[in-house]
């Protein structure tokens, strides 16, 4: 497909992870001839990262599996102030414990990704505390702010949207973009990092640190984005109507997060194959050309080897044989209740509609109860609507009701 030297950018570009690089032949004959280490930073803002940041996990698994090293960096340090990029407006600021709660409970997550340790190509965390915290202010004003020229900070269309709506940006948000690039310049000290990613709106975050490692070293790195991975209606990956898609266990059962997957739009399976299994690109290939009931198959694949990335493959297999006896034995007879639906409906109107609840009072409090589900996902908008197209849609009342919308 591509003419890249390198497995790593012949890998990334060939399985759809980027979106601009730096200087890309460069990087590539860099990496064509040595071990990179490469990083992508964290910032703990909850206690478990969402498939959003999935993109970015797997950026670093696919180092790995090429030949380089992968940094995870968790932002106990950025994390106190929050990124602004393309943010319409401050995050809460989060206290000292919540971050460190955050930072234990995401970390656990990229053992499942990556394979740590101390050799070469093994993968390290670090925390940008380590170094931010310790930062003394006039020192770190004279060494490192007199690099950045506020004209061309406000040029980054990450927080330019913000002052051309004239929204407040603060001061603590605009140091924000220095913090990171400091980042990159600390870990190319410490760890000979050569290159940083992130998703597509860390772009300016990750420039500023190249461009501030050539003035005070002189070092060459590098920076590779990905897309921000929309799905096939438009939105944001990783957020659905009942929440965001949660990669800790504790925050979202083995069952959801494979229903997650299994519902996965026919346009979407072959780009989230490539992207989110390791399947070779041969049999994506395949399972893409599928036409018809049998894209089922491919999406029941992707949810199966995705869920078994991130929950293990015992936890991927009983979540697919749940779904198998819940959705297929009975709805195979044509024994769940079914619902034609043209367009839009609200939650309450179909769980009244398959006889789940005899008046829309006791839907609502089905719903706030926690009893109802979506395509496996909790509800817990009592106003939640929901767009019925090509696929079925599932909706569940408690564990043993289920049933059916089609479209018209
Ligand atoms: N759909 C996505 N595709 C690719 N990368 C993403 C996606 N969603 C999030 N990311 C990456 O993960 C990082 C964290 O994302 P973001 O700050 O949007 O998540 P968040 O903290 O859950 O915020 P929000 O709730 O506003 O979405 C971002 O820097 C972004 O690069
Ligand atoms: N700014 C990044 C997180 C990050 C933090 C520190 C870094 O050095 C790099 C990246 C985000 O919001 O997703």
């Amino acid at each position: 497909m591509t003419e890249y030297a390198s497995d790593l950018l012949r890998t990334l570009s060939d399985r759809g992870y980027i979106h601009q690089v730096t200087d890309a032949t460069a990087l590539d004959a860099l990496a064509a001839k040595q071990i990179v280490p490469g990083y992508i930073g964290f910032d703990p803002t909850a206690p478990s990262l969402h498939v959003g940041s999935l993109v970015q996990i797997m950026l670093l698994r696919r180092m790995q599996q090429t030949g380089h090293k992968p940094i995870v960096l968790m932002g106990g340090g950025t994390g106190k102030i929050g990124d602004p990029s393309f943010k319409d407006e401050a995050r809460k600021l989060m206290t000292d414990e919540v971050i460190a709660a955050n930072v234990a409970s995401i970390k656990t997550v990229f053992e499942k990704f990556l394979t740590f340790g101390d050799g070469p190509t093994d993968a390290v965390m670090v925390d940008n505390a380590d170094w931010l915290d310790k930062l003394e202010y006039i020192p770190f004003l004279r060494d490192i702010g007199k690099h950045f020229s506020i004209n061309r900070m406000l040029s980054f269309d990450s927080v330019k949207l913000r002052l051309d709506r004239e929204q407040s940006l603060s001061f603590l948000e605009f140091n924000y973009m220095i913090l990171q690039g400091y980042d990159f310049l600390e870990l190319s000290r410490r760890a000979g990092c050569r290159l940083q990613m992130g998703g597509s709106d860390q772009w300016g975050n990750i420039v500023n640190g190249i461009e501030l490692s050539r003035r005070v070293d002189g070092t060459e790195v590098y920076g590779v984005t990905t897309p921000l991975i929309t799905t096939a209606d438009g939105g944001k990956m990783g957020k659905t109507m009942s929440g965001a898609v949660w990669l800790n266990e504790d925050a979202l059962p083995a069952f959801d997060y494979w229903q997650f997957w299994r519902n996965t739009d026919d346009r979407d399976v072959g780009r989230f194959l490539r992207l989110f299994t390791d399947l070779p690109l041969a049999e994506i290939a395949r399972l893409e050309a599928l036409q018809g009931a049998e894209i089922n198959e491919a999406k029941k694949i992707l949810a199966t080897e995705a869920t078994a990335m991130c929950r293990g493959r015992d936890a991927a297999l009983a979540a697919e044989e749940t779904a198998r006896k819940t959705f297929e034995e009975g709805a195979s007879g044509d024994a769940l209740p079914t619902l034609s639906v043209s367009g839009e409906i609200s939650v309450v109107d179909a769980l009244v509609g398959l006889g789940f609840a005899a008046s829309k009072g006791e839907a609502r409090r089905l719903i706030k109860g926690g009893g109802a589900r979506i395509d496996g996902e909790k509800v817990s908008d009592e106003a939640a609507t929901l767009t019925v197209r090509a696929a079925e849609v599932r909706v569940s009342a408690g564990k043993k009701h289920h049933g059916l919308l089609r479209a018209e």
